[in-house]
């Protein structure tokens, strides 16, 4: 996938902004707070339908304005066009168009455009909250399975009415009844997103093996999928993982009742990451668990393609300020020949075949 342009109108700082990568690398480059990280912002709003950093619309509009825009468009591996418009009011909320049609739902725009991001505030995911990694391994999953997608959105549904219920004051005969339906529902679902994680983990750990050949190290990354469920790594029957699902539910009844919500399932599992059988979070140096993040954005970046046939959109945003040379060079050589990446920077980068987009020239250029 290749991003043709984007525009963008009131959005962060931007007033105004038209910008047009380079097929392979471009490096956008300007001084700290002059807008870098607000493009790579506008295109991921584009293939994901909001920002990386996670927050509100409403942040994203210029201060002082009343509507952002964004339009973009993007060609995939094999020449079709697609076109991206996005606009948000906080009085219409957020539309999106592709093509001229406007989404009903959102999320069945993800996975269209295929895009991954390095950023250093996503260290979070080596070294946060469980909910970090939840996200990371969703939005891996999502821009590929359709079916993954509409399944998380329907096991959060369940997860809200099975809170509710176990926060209501109703007669407890009630309650114990229409319990046991939501937890088969629920049950059923988180199933099918617990599998999927597992065999998404499997492979992807192992292709991290291979990415990991170029950190000068030499050490082995492995990942654990903690479940909720307890010691069943190798689970994989659906059967099985459904009645130890049951069992668990059944032994922390109580427990919820008192907690007034679910205590196992998918919303609470985590990752675990380790180099040389050791956790990384614990052993692991500053430098070893950023190279650690960047092998797995790598493998990402691989995986994407393999499981949907299109090169995702790299989007790298400052984080060679925090990388030693070996590398972020190597890392932007592999990325580059597999294709486009989209890097910022506050100096103007060296190397062959770069394009270039100079934010703070732009802006004085189109000022009066
Ligand atoms: N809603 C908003 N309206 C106007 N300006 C905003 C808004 N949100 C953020 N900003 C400002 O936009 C500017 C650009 O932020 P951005 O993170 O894109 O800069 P950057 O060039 O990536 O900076 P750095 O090199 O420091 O990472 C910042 O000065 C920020 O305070």
């Amino acid at each position: 996938m290749r991003l043709d342009s984007i525009s963008i109108a009131n959005f962060r700082n931007h007033t105004l902004l038209e910008f047009e990568p380079g097929h392979s690398i471009t490096n956008i480059y300007g001084r700290n707070g002059s807008g870098k990280t607000s493009i790579l912002e506008a295109i991921h709003y584009c293939a994901l339908t909001r920002g990386f950093s996670g927050n509100n619309d409403r942040e994203y509009l210029k201060f002082g304005e009343e509507l952002f825009t964004i339009r973009s468009s993007f060609t995939s591996g094999q020449g079709i066009a697609t076109k991206v418009s996005i606009t948000y009011s906080p009085k219409r909320e957020k539309r999106i168009l592709v093509n001229e049609q406007e989404l009903q739902t959102f999320s069945s725009h993800i996975g269209t455009i295929p895009c991954v991001t390095f950023t250093p505030r996503e260290m979070v995911i080596i070294n946060g909250a469980p909910a970090e990694r939840r996200r990371f391994i969703d939005t891996a999953i999502c821009q590929y399975d359709r079916k993954y997608l509409s399944d998380l959105l329907l096991y959060r549904r369940i997860l809200q009415q099975r809170n509710a219920l176990l926060s209501s004051e109703q007669d407890p005969r009630v309650i114990d009844s229409a319990l046991d339906v939501l937890t088969d529902q629920l049950v059923a679902i988180a199933t099918e997103i617990v599998l999927v994680r597992k065999r998404f983990i499997e492979h992807f750990t192992s292709m991290l093996g291979g990415v990991y050949q170029w950190i000068p190290e030499g050490a082995e990354p492995s990942i654990l999928y903690q479940s909720s469920l307890g010691h069943h790594e190798n689970l994989y029957e659906k059967d099985k993982i459904q009645q130890v699902f049951r069992e668990r539910f059944e032994t922390l009844k109580q427990q919820e009742l008192q907690r007034r919500q679910t205590l196992a399932g998918p919303h609470r599992d985590d990752l675990q990451f380790y180099l040389n059988k050791r956790e990384i979070r614990k052993y692991a140096s500053q430098g070893q668990q950023r190279a650690f993040l960047v092998a797995m954005k790598m493998t990402l970046q691989g995986y994407l393609y393999e499981a949907s046939g299109e090169i995702p959109i790299t989007l790298l945003d400052d984080l060679f300020s925090e990388l030693d040379e070996v590398v972020s060079g190597t890392m932007v050589e592999t990325l580059a020949t597999k294709g486009q990446v989209i890097i910022t920077s506050t100096e103007k980068k060296k190397g062959k075949g770069i394009s270039f987009f100079s934010v703070d020239d732009y802006k004085s250029s189109k000022e009066p």
